[in-house]
């Protein structure tokens, strides 16, 4: 039956409250309006962002909404004007738009874009300023532009990547979010080169990728930090080449790690969302020139903190979103990757149904986990 032009009612995970669990509901998702598209969403991981927002720390986070953000699927229909997808393209939608048309996009200095992000951050479509998802006729809230934890969602055109349709869905829905930040954050963001010293804090999915890019980058040592040393030996696998427990030393972890590197490292990222790591991750690099990445996301309250001293005398202090990949030009490339070398089937420890997000957010804190899939249509 055709779905075009009607409202589909599909199942959805709602949050209703912060940290209540999320709720599988009847949703009405309304057909796209001008410059919009609805996705039949096949696969969605879960990421961190997620559980962030859904802990009520995300001072954007607004309930209830539909969460979600590293998916792929196929294209139900578009609304007027949209020219780059049709129904049947396989896509991913990409919580960093790209218009190719603002201010930001014309910059070529930078991945983020203007054209929807005041209304992807209040939870909304920029046509009628409205949600396009509904509970019998009351509003509930878009998340990131993707809200991708529903069977269908509706995203702003500049918000979805046309990809190749040979790749599986159920891998390359991780390309969303967290693998690509970790190896943008290294090929884009740092622009490290061959024969780096480099630092990865935290070795989860994000952390991973930096490790997997600064081993692509030609990194002479990676050093990956953790709390939990279970982390350790599958980091191996994705290049890491030395391994700091700060729990097994009295000195701060930046000093270790400064004393193990005659004077620091060449480049640290930060890859947790904890500001006194943050420092840490600054505080190690090299006098001179070593540069810091932040990538973790930090609690709205959280704020950094250095000695002015430690960037007079050379260090960067730096930031990045999506790795800085323009995300409707540089996805389908990055699948294309995956096709052919990127690692990504590795990151998935786990495969579940819409029906057990619960449980797969709670598997997110177990040790082993990286990313969850869940088939949305099971
Ligand atoms: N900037 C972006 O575009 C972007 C994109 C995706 C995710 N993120 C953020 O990146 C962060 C990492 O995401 P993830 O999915 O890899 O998370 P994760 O929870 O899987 O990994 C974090 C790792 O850090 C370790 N850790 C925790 N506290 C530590 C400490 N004090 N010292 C050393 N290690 C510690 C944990 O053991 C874990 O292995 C999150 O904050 C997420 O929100 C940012
Ligand atoms: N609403 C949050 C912002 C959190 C944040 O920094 N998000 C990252 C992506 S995390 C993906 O897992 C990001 O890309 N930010 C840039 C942007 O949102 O435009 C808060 O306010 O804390
Ligand atoms: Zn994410
Ligand atoms: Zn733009």
């Amino acid at each position: 039956m055709a779905t075009q032009g009607q409202v589909i009612t599909c199942k959805a995970a709602v949050a209703w409250e912060p940290n209540k669990p999320l709720v599988i509901e009847d949703v009405q998702v309304a057909p796209p309006q001008a410059g919009e598209v609805r996705v039949k969403v096949l696969y969605t991981a879960l990421c961190h962002t997620d559980a962030y927002t859904w802990s009520g720390k995300d001072p954007e986070g607004l309930f209830p909404c539909v969460l979600g953000h590293e998916a792929a699927g196929i294209v139900e229909s578009v609304g007027e004007g949209v020219t780059e997808v049709k129904a049947g393209d396989h896509v991913i939608p990409c919580y960093q738009a790209e218009c190719r048309e603002c201010k930001f996009c014309k910059s070529g200095k930078t991945n983020l874009c203007g054209k929807v992000r005041a209304a992807t951050g209040v939870g909304v479509m920029m046509n009628d300023r409205k949600s396009r998802f509904s509970i019998n006729g009351k509003p509930i809230y878009h998340f990131m532009g993707t809200s991708t934890f529903s069977q269908y969602t509706v995203v702003h055109d500049v918000s979805v990547a046309k990809i190749d349709p040979v790749a599986p869905l159920e891998k390359v829905c991780l390309l969303g979010c967290g693998v690509p930040t970790g190896l943008g954050a290294v090929w884009n963001t740092a622009k490290v080169e061959p024969g780096s010293i480099v630092a990865v804090f935290g070795l989860g999915t994000v952390g991973l990728a930096v490790a997997e890019g600064a081993k692509a980058a030609g990194a002479s040592r990676i050093i990956g930090i953790d709390i939990d040393s279970k982390k350790f030996d599958r980091a191996k696998i994705f290049g890491v080449t030395e391994f700091i427990n700060p729990k097994e030393h009295e000195k701060p972890i930046q000093q270790v790690i400064v004393d193990l590197t005659d004077g620091g490292v060449d480049y640290s990222f930060e890859c947790i969302g904890n500001v006194s790591v943050m420092r840490a991750a600054l505080e190690c690099c090299h006098k001179g020139w070593g540069t810091s990445v932040i990538v973790g996301v930090a609690a709205s309250g959280q704020e950094i903190s250095t000695r002015p001293f430690q960037l007079v005398t050379g260090r960067v202090w730096k930031g990045t979103a999506f790795g800085g990949f323009k995300s409707r030009s540089q996805v389908p490339s990055l699948v294309d990757k995956y096709l052919k070398e990127i690692k990504v089937d590795e990151y998935i420890t786990h495969n579940m149904t819409l029906a057990d997000i619960n449980k797969a957010f709670d598997l997110m804190h177990d040790g082993d986990c990286l990313r969850v899939v869940l088939n949305m249509f099971v």
